[in-house]
């Protein structure tokens, strides 16, 4: 497989946390058409993986194992060479090239890594594109579980999608409690309930950034988060200590009662944005705080281009912009969605106004 052939190939990032029902999920869905010539890669933690031998093999598929370590903190190299050693292996033997890859995290993954991988590794960056997230969250023990480890809130944080699993294990009440909280975690997500991994593939690949305006506007879901806008051109402070406050750890309450103060907003801006003012912004916003912002989606009007673009980053990393249709942005007004960690909308607007030139007087 060739970087000219030009076509991206999707991936998409199965995480969830110790025992949530990924090898389950994922055995149900490799036997579905929507599968064929998928590449299945599975992270085990420790020497003796057991996982990819619990998914089905056969040759519609492939399936791959990587068992060094944990995926998100020190094997990133490996992802690199399992897919690219798997793609020579399957063009060695004159297959098909792979139609998607699906990466299974052990589940103690930061899936954050992950991600900067997919988009900064300069051999997978060039063939594959980061098509969705999709989380699973065991419906009996997903409470306690997130209120206890933080890498099961990061994964609800950057999932594009929530996967309730054990359903049958639980009552109404507390699938709802469930439901509720996930929702103050990631208001966006959708989230669908499964039992015993029975799901059609659909709700799992193809969550990625459509190509049509309409769907597009799906992908961000800006109504689904608390709204703040620009408070206008001269109301940022201009002094170094107040640029410094900005930048303090957020006050008040969390939206969100675990330690890692998940907080998630849409920032709008009404008027088209200069191109330099998006990046200055962006830049010192990623280099201050890029470790405490998770994910960044955004539909933005570019001052002076007819196509809006689509802003899509992991931490301080983003992927380069797409064109969209005019359709995604038919009101001008761009739109930011920010998933943070204890980070304040106001340091993120107000760090936006800083930047505004000042009103002529
Ligand atoms: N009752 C019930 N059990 C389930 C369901 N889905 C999965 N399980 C069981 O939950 C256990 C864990 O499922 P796995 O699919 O191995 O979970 P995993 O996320 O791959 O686990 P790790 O590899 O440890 O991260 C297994 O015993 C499954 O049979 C379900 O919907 N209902």
């Amino acid at each position: 497989m060739s970087p000219d052939d030009n076509v991206l190939i999707p991936v998409t990032v199965l995480t969830g946390f110790l025992g949530s029902g990924k090898t389950t999920l994922l055995n149900r869905l490799v036997r579905q058409s929507a599968m064929k010539d998928a590449l299945v890669v599975i992270n085990e933690f420790g020497d003796i993986g057991l996982d990819h031998r619990l998914v089905a093999e056969s040759d519609e598929h492939t399936v791959v194992e990587m068992s060094s370590g944990c995926l998100c903190c020190t094997i990133r190299g490996d992802l690199s060479r399992t897919v690219q050693q798997a793609c020579e292996a399957i063009e060695g033997e004159g297959g098909k090239p792979f139609s998607r890859v699906i990466i299974e995290t052990t589940g103690l993954a930061d899936p954050a890594p992950i991600l900067h991988t997919l988009m900064t590794d300069h051999w997978l960056a060039h063939r594959f594109s980061l098509d969705g997230v999709i989380c699973l969250v065991d419906s009996a023990s997903g409470i306690s579980t997130l209120n206890a480890h933080r890498e099961s809130q990061r994964q609800v944080a950057v999932a594009d999608r929530l996967l309730l699993t054990k359903t049958d294990l639980v009552d109404e009440e507390r699938l709802s409690r469930l439901a509720n909280h996930l929702a103050a975690i990631n208001p966006a997500a959708e989230q669908l309930q499964v039992r015993h991994g029975e799901l059609a593939a659909e709700h799992v690949v193809g969550s990625g950034l459509p190509a049509q305006g309409q769907r597009a506007e799906r992908w961000l879901q800006a109504a689904s988060y608390a709204q703040v806008s620009s408070p206008g051109v001269g109301m940022a402070p201009t002094t170094p200590g107040g640029l410094a406050s900005m930048m303090a750890p957020a006050s008040g309450p969390a939206l969100t009662r675990h330690g890692e103060q998940i907080r998630s907003f849409c920032f709008t801006v009404e008027q088209p944005i200069a191109p330099e003012l998006l990046e200055d912004w962006l830049d010192l916003l990623m280099s201050l705080l890029g470790d405490k912002i998770l994910r960044v989606k955004a539909i933005v009007k570019i001052a002076g281009r007819e196509q809006p673009l689509a802003l899509h980053g992991v931490q301080h990393i983003f992927h380069p912009p797409e064109p969209l249709p005019v359709e995604a942005c038919r009101d001008g007004v761009s739109r930011f969605v920010f998933i943070t960690n204890g980070v304040a909308p106001e340091a993120v607007t107000q760090l936006f106004d800083y930047f505004q030139p000042a009103p002529a007087t």
